[in-house]
């Protein structure tokens, strides 16, 4: 038996899973009725069929994409443990139960406390974006989107600037603050550092919207995109929730990023679909073996970071880039022509050779650019070489 899930326009609309009813559920009720939905799979679908596949809506069945992780009667944690992702999307309800002969006892708040900074951010986020989205519903951001400057064609900038200097493109990150480093600039004015990376030959800019953990905003982004910066904005955001794209965009972004140690596969894919309608780029970032494999498995990514920082435990080994992309991964990188990009920890242009060398054609730098006086002239020295010419 085949089931459809639709994506109807930009909106989410499911099918009841019997072949006549269709459902069209309101985006703030889509978490309730994703766990009702995957009751439902069990129940009705064909035990024979691993498998749903999800097409646009009224239309046959384009680009489908098989769904056989929507594993039966599982909630979103299960289904992440399933594919190693140890971060849990949100608090688990109510401290688990313990037994000493008869007697069940609970202890106060265990299991309700993040195991680590990426988990804390993530439960904060999935709270913020709740009260976001309840301010500003989905409809209203889609309306929003037609008032949005127009995208700019991110893996194109690092493709040219990959081309142009022979090194790297550069993502040159603006970022304020970061829960490992703390203050990383105190006179911090967005827009300027923005136009000095501009100037001193950056591709891209990333731009970090987290206000408690990076000390970000959309406001930064918005303000450096009026500012007539023309290099694309990635927004630098923990995105768990298909809202976010639609925001971000609206709010100027021309790129996302998607972290595979926080998001299940269906939710990449789903995601990364949503990011085409917009016509935003996807940067997919990974950190491990594991993660790169989940991500090569999805065809529709074009644009993956390696992070060699571990957000669980914040180490920096830039030998992850190279490590991940030896043998097998990397023959399918370059087969597929996508476009890595190393992230995190690059000081000295013998860093950039080196994850040069492990085949990325971009970087994303942000400390050592951004702690420097004249943060674009930081880019000659972490280069080694003018890059702006
Ligand atoms: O940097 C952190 O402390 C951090 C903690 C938790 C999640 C993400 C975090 N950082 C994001 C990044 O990976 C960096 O901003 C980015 O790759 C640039 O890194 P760097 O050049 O080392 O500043």
């Amino acid at each position: 038996m085949e089931s459809l899930i639709s994506l109807k326009g930009h909106f989410y609309a499911f099918p009841s899973f019997s072949s006549k009813t269709r459902t069209t559920i309101p985006p703030t009720q889509l978490n309730t009725y994703r766990k009702n939905f995957l009751f439902t799979v069990r129940a009705q679908m064909d035990p024979n069929e691993d498998s749903a596949t999800i097409s646009t809506s009224g239309e046959p069945v384009v680009e489908a994409l098989k769904v056989k992780e929507w594993e039966v009667g599982m909630f979103h944690n299960e289904v992440a443990a399933t594919q190693g992702i140890k971060i849990r999307r949100s608090p688990p309800t109510g401290p688990p139960v313990h037994y000493v002969g008869p007697f069940e006892f609970r202890l106060q708040n265990e299991g309700n406390t993040p195991r680590n900074i990426l988990e804390e951010i993530v439960w904060n986020k999935d709270r913020e974006v709740s009260q976001l989205k309840g301010r500003k519903p989905l409809g209203l951001v889609n309306k929003s989107l037609k008032n949005a400057p127009p995208v700019r064609d991110f893996i194109g900038a690092l493709r040219a600037a990959n081309e142009r200097t022979g090194l790297p493109g550069l993502i040159a990150e603006v970022k304020k603050a970061s829960p490992s480093r703390g203050i990383l600039r105190e006179n911090f004015d967005p827009v300027e550092i923005a136009q000095s990376y501009e100037k001193g030959g950056a591709a891209c800019l990333s731009v970090l919207t987290d206000e408690k953990y990076f000390k970000g905003s959309f406001e930064n982004l918005e303000l450096i995109r009026n500012a007539g910066v023309k290099c694309p904005l990635l927004c630098k955001e923990f995105i768990i929730d298909a809202w976010q794209l639609y925001y971000a965009r609206s709010k100027g972004a021309d790129a996302v990023l998607l972290i595979a140690a926080v998001l299940p596969d269906l939710d990449i894919k789903y995601m990364v679909k949503i990011c085409k309608l917009l016509g935003l780029a996807a940067l997919v970032e990974v950190h491990d073996e594991r993660e790169f494999d989940r991500v090569l498995g999805i065809e529709s990514v074009e644009l993956i970071g390696i992070n060699n920082r571990n957000l669980e435990t914040f180490e920096l080994d830039i030998s992850t880039t190279k490590k991940l992309l030896e043998g097998e991964r990397g023959k399918i990188v370059r087969e597929r022509n996508i476009m890595m990009v190393g992230e995190s920890g690059l000081f000295t242009p013998e860093d950039i050779a080196y994850v040069q060398e492990a085949g990325v054609r971009a970087v994303l730098v942000g400390e050592s650019l951004v702690k420097q006086n004249d943060p674009g002239k930081g880019i000659s020295n972490l280069f080694g070489k003018d890059i702006s010419v």
